[in-house]
């Protein structure tokens, strides 16, 4: 495989760089030759050039993988468990070089990249143990001579897309759960980091499974007409998408012709409430990972913050000094705790916010410009009140680092308030009151709940949403599901014990 000219960070292990796609076990090129760039998103400097793949190249990998079907859904649950497992060796022996991959194609700072590969890694742990739990039932018939079993089997070829704001985690949660269960997968990588999954591949080689098993398409022009083959190629039998709405609704469509089996985990408007009887140093803390994690660009970031009347001034008081303390850097520098945003459309998107915010009368109380001195993509870590619910930052997902923060008086009015989005998948309240806790966990609308914490993600809870974020279950007893089907069988003829 031709290697780039660019600089690479210094790897140990530099055949985890890898400019190519990979289909049926080998690393390959497009065959027009086309390639695209990714760029660095703190300067925005090419740093890989990676093949654009066409439609009939993606037939090729869905080829390949319904080929591997046939084999790997017949290998023992304790055999993919072993695979995953080695896999789960591989990525943490190899933790620095991915961290390195991360932060140079996505930006977060190389701490919190590191703590991506691990979170990544337990994916594919978790799954290796679940692999050999893919149980089925007894069920009591209603017919005296029949007995009825379940089963559950491979759903088949799984098509996988995913979002570049965890470059690794994002494709693991996916990946772990449909090897487990015994299905072969063409992945997407996302255009913006195709690094990381490409690196990851290349490991899935090293830990044994066998050619065709993973498939990793790369495109970044051609992206909708591959993601429209595999949503209508009949012989991919899942989708599985992590990334926006109005994507997901269009792949959902576009899926209907084959009606296959899908998951979607889809945009988020975490609201984080903060009651009058909360720890508030506690609630502060909680809000600052919450919210400014990634930079705010992930899926369950708080993006409306509401604090009742009696705590509202100290909590943004003590927010903005917590904010204050930020340092927003270049992702490799040590003392970095925020990075730059993935592209200058979401700079674009935050700032539209923010104006949004005072024009209707917000008031800024840290931040609220575009730190175009560190480089393009940098924007201050903002922390806005007196926002009202006519603002954007109430209605759509601002996937940056603005903590727009809401007065409000009344439980009820609170709750309201939450619930009033069209998407819901994490919410986060802080709360010493019991009743209230039980109250509000069972009102708010969302898929995931978090009470006096601000970070609900854990491999072993089940991730995902409802409403206009999606279903399906990440992670936790349930990932597997997403990846089987269940068959009964049912025997008949039993009848009374022979004398
Ligand atoms: N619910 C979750 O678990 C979760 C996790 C991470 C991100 N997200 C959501 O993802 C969004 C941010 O990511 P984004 O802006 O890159 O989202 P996006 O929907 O634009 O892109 C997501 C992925 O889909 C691909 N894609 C885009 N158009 C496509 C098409 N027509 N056919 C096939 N693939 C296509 C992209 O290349 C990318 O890899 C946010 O809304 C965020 O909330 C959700
Ligand atoms: O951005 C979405 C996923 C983030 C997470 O799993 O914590």
């Amino acid at each position: 495989m031709p290697m780039s000219t660019h600089v690479v960070p210094p790897l140990k292990d530099k055949s985890l760089f890898i400019e190519a796609a990979f289909i049926n076990g080998q690393f390959v090129q497009a065959a027009s030759g086309k390639t695209f760039e990714v760029t660095d998103p703190a300067t925005n400097k090419a740093i890989a050039s990676i093949p654009e793949l066409t439609v009939a190249e993606t037939k090729l990998a869905i080829d390949a993988a319904a080929e591997a079907f046939k084999s790997f859904r017949k290998t023992l649950p304790r055999e993919r468990a072993t695979m995953l497992r080695k896999w789960y060796d591989l990525v943490l022996a190899n933790k620095e070089d991915l961290a390195t991959l991360i932060t140079w194609e996505n930006g977060k700072p190389i701490a919190d990249a590191r703590m991506e590969v691990s979170y990544a890694a337990e994916f594919l742990q978790w799954f290796a143990e679940e692999a050999p739990r893919l149980y089925g039932d007894t069920i009591p018939s209603g017919v005296r001579t029949n007995r009825i079993v379940t089963i559950r089997q491979p759903v088949g070829v799984c098509g996988l897309i995913t979002p570049w704001n965890f470059p690794s985690a994002m494709i693991t949660r996916k990946m772990g759960p449909a090897l487990a269960a015994g299905c072969t997968i063409v992945a997407k990588a996302p255009a913006e980091t195709p690094l990381s999954c490409l690196a990851l591949a290349e490991l899935a080689i090293r830990a044994g499974f066998p050619k065709g098993v993973i498939n990793i398409i790369t495109a970044s022009t051609n992206t909708a007409v591959i993601g429209e083959e595999m949503c209508t190629n009949p012989t991919i039998k899942k989708l599985s998408f992590t990334g926006s709405t109005n994507v997901g609704k269009l792949l959902m469509k576009q899926c209907s012709s084959t009606l296959k089996k899908l998951s979607f985990e889809l945009g988020g408007n975490a609201p984080f409430i903060v009651f009058d009887d909360a720890d508030v140093d506690a609630a502060v803390a909680a809000a600052i990972l919450c919210k400014f994690r990634t930079s705010g660009q992930t899926c369950v970031c708080a993006n409306r913050i509401y604090v009742q009347d009696g705590i509202h001034d100290v909590f943004a008081a003590r927010l903005a000094d917590g904010v204050r303390e930020f340092k927003v850097g270049g992702g490799y520098d040590q003392d970095t705790t925020h990075g730059p945003l993935i592209h200058d459309r979401a700079v674009g998107k935050v700032h539209e916010h923010v104006n949004d915010a005072l024009a209707k009368g917000a008031e800024v109380l840290v931040g609220g410009t575009h730190l175009e001195n560190l480089g393009p993509n940098f924007y201050q870590p903002t922390v806005i009140t007196g926002m009202t619910k006519d603002m954007r930052i109430h209605t759509e997902e601002t996937f940056g680092p603005i903590a727009g923060v809401f007065r409000f008086k009344t439980e009820k009015e609170v709750v309201d308030l939450a619930n009033d989005s069209s998407v819901g998948l994490a919410g986060y309240f802080f709360s010493s009151d019991i009743g209230r806790i039980w109250r509000v966990a069972e009102a708010l609308e969302v898929g995931m709940v978090a009470v006096n914490t601000g970070i609900v993600s854990d491999v072993a809870a089940p991730f995902g949403g409802v409403k206009e974020s999606g279903f399906g279950r990440e992670g936790s007893k349930y990932g597997t599901e997403e990846y089987t089907v269940i068959k009964s069988i049912t025997f008949g003829g039993i009848g009374e014990l022979q004398s």
